[in-house]
């Protein structure tokens, strides 16, 4: 495995900045999350490590050694992007040893039989191997891609939403397994999701990208308990951050035009008074929707609240974040 540096990328596609003085290190091992929303930048940054697109300005090294003129191939990267791309005419178990039958790596039959058995089994599609794989469900297919670049040990896997097309229960062992095999494996990720649990339970390191900036780079507890800005703050947690006028509960600092509050930072009990409009029962968490002085808020509490819609409640904001006119953290 591998340490990736980006230094300084740019990258353009005419008119549009994709990309803007990106520096970032992924160190050998780590788990890197790129969060963002859509054109932020993030399926770019893929691009540029893989080798399928090379940056304005800027580079990029991996293990010390500089990416420039180099191909996908001997950047020795894996990737999984959202749109699998399987060779339709082979089965499941021949797109799966079809990495490791590269001449480069001269890879032993046996080692190719148990790796893709081992792979297979992980991935929960070892009864799908002598399958088409276009006799596959969405799902199937997507893990099939992600198959593909697990049964080898290349310098960085590059994932782009590799679990958005499975269903929810899948979602969650998957994202267990694939953690797991990272620390095993000690192996180096950067990793594309929307998906808030993923990012908090699987990154070891976050990178917050806003037009193509990476306005922050952190831990997950970092980018959540220190966040550099209200971008920074409502790219984490579910229920999202509370962003309110900063005087809405009492004097606050003279440059602060917001105050944020997370749903877990709302003291419930003490303080003014505000109105309980709707109450969400989701199994482990109960969610308050608020009214106070005309703004709603969310909440939550614990799963057996007795509190209904309609009934007032006093809250007051615990460890507030506060934020100037230009959304800066202060
Ligand atoms: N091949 C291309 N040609 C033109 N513009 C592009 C190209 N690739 C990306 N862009 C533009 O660059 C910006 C960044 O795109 P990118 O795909 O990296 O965003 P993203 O954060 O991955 O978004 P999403 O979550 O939708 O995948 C966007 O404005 C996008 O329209």
């Amino acid at each position: 495995m591998a340490e990736v540096i980006l230094h300084n990328v740019t990258k353009s596609y005419g008119p549009q900045t994709a990309l803007s003085g990106v520096s970032m290190t992924i160190a050998d091992g780590a788990f890197v999350v790129l969060l963002g929303p859509t054109g932020a930048g993030k399926t770019t940054t893929l691009r540029m490590v893989s080798g399928l697109d090379t940056p304005d300005q800027g580079d990029i090294s991996i293990n010390g050694q500089s990416t420039k003129g180099l191909t996908p191939a001997q950047r020795n990267v894996a990737m999984v992007f959202q749109q699998y791309s399987l060779y339709p005419h082979l089965t499941v178990r021949e797109n799966m040893e079809f990495p490791l039958k590269s001449p480069l790596l001269r890879t032993p039959r046996a080692e190719i039989t148990r790796k893709v058995a081992e792979v297979a089994e992980i991935l929960q599609i070892s009864h799908k191997l002598d399958n088409k794989a276009t006799a596959l469900s969405g799902g199937e297919m997507q893990r099939v891609s992600i198959g593909r670049a697990l049964v080898r040990n290349p310098a960085v896997y590059l994932m782009d939403e590799p679990l958005s097309s499975l269903d929810a229960k899948l979602r969650a062992d998957l994202r267990v397994e694939l953690k797991n095999i990272q620390s095993n494996l000690g192996a180096t990720f950067l990793y594309v999701t929307h998906d808030q649990i993923e990012a908090m339970t699987m990154a070891t390191h976050v990178g917050v990208l806003d037009h193509g900036k990476l306005v922050q780079f952190g831990t997950p507890r970092e980018i959540y308990e220190q966040p550099v800005s209200i971008y920074a703050a409502g790219r984490l947690g579910q229920p999202h951050i509370n962003i309110l006028p900063a005087d809405l509960f009492g004097p606050a600092p003279s440059n602060a035009t917001h105050i944020g509050l997370r749903p877990e930072h709302i003291q419930q009990g003490e303080g003014q008074d505000a109105l309980v409009k709707r109450i969400e029962h989701l199994g482990d968490q109960t969610r308050l929707h608020l009214s106070f002085k005309n703004h709603d808020l969310t909440t939550v509490t614990d799963a057996h609240t007795a509190l209904r819609a309609g009934d007032i409640l006093r809250i007051q904001p615990q460890r507030p974040f506060y934020f100037d006119a230009n959304g800066t953290r202060i």
